[in-house]
């Protein structure tokens, strides 16, 4: 019997971003098929984690530590992006770029931005992004220059770049940031669908209404340390929030998505 391996086993890692530590001690595991979302107050070590994921960033090699993605020390950056769809505010900045709707998708076959006269683009590459771009209603956008898009039109097309390879694992940096309500809720509407056919996410946020209701785990990141991490019934909860934030914070939940505002009333 083969045992699905976790997508990030990290153990006693130490990690340095410059000169300063961020994590000291990090042991961390993700498993294949949950989905979580990882909080944290501003400078936690949430972007720093998400850069370990994606190998932008090593541990400190030691004695005793390690870290694993897909069950291996070594993978290699083609076979991750295979595996893992990435989509973040930094993606989006960097398609700086004349290309097209289909070219955005299509250019994750390069893990470049944009096509370049390097490329060949094959049929299959072609045929697999206006699949997903089908998928997600966005076929419409195609033809049109990425740059004249709406953030929320750009955001769908990264969304398409990330699963063109059709990763088991979705990696999500607050992924609605400077959306309106509309582009927001179809945003997340595309996730759940993408959840429904067997994506696991891994969801980094400061907003706790971005957790779509099939995440049913909560990280909390404080200081370079996972503080709490268990069931969201039991973190998103005023008391667990509030210690978190260093802030009063009422929370509540409706239809399986929660939301935060300031709690005045005594703790
Ligand atoms: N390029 C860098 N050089 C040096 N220190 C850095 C660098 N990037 C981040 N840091 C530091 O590492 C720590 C963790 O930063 P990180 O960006 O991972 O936190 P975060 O939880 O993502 O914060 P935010 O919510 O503000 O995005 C912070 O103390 C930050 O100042």
């Amino acid at each position: 019997m083969s045992v699905t391996p976790p997508i990030l086993e990290v153990r006693n890692a130490q990690v340095y971003r410059r000169n300063t530590q961020v994590f000291n001690n990090l042991n961390l595991t993700l498993e294949q098929g949950e989905s979580v979302a990882i909080i944290g107050p501003n400078g936690a070590g949430k972007t720093t984690l998400l850069k370990l994921i994606n190998r932008e960033i090593y541990p400190v090699v030691q004695p005793d530590s390690h870290l694993k993605l897909f069950g291996e020390e070594r993978i290699k950056v083609d076979i991750l992006r295979k595996k893992m769809g990435t989509v973040s505010f930094e993606s989006q900045i960097k398609h700086d770029t004349l290309a097209n709707g289909l070219e955005v998708v299509v250019s994750a076959f390069f893990g470049s931005v944009g096509i370049h006269s390097h490329h060949q683009v094959l049929p299959q590459h072609k045929a697999a992004a206006i699949k997903i771009m089908q998928e997600l209603g966005i076929a419409h956008l195609a033809d049109r220059q990425y740059l004249l898009l709406s953030t929320g039109q750009q955001r769908r097309l990264l969304l398409a770049r990330a699963m063109v390879h059709n990763p088991k694992v979705l990696v999500l940096d607050e992924p609605t940031s400077g959306l309106d309500l509309k582009s927001a809720f179809q945003l997340l509407a595309d996730i759940r669908s993408l959840c429904s056919k067997g994506t696991t996410l891994i969801l980094v946020t400061h907003h706790i209404q971005e957790i779509v209701p099939e995440i049913g785990k909560v990280i909390f990141l404080k200081n370079g340390e996972i503080t709490r991490q268990g069931a969201k019934e039991d973190l998103l909860t005023d008391a667990a929030l509030s210690e978190l934030y260093d802030v009063p914070i009422h929370a509540s939940e409706r239809a399986g998505y929660y939301s935060a505002v300031p709690n005045s009333a005594p703790l």
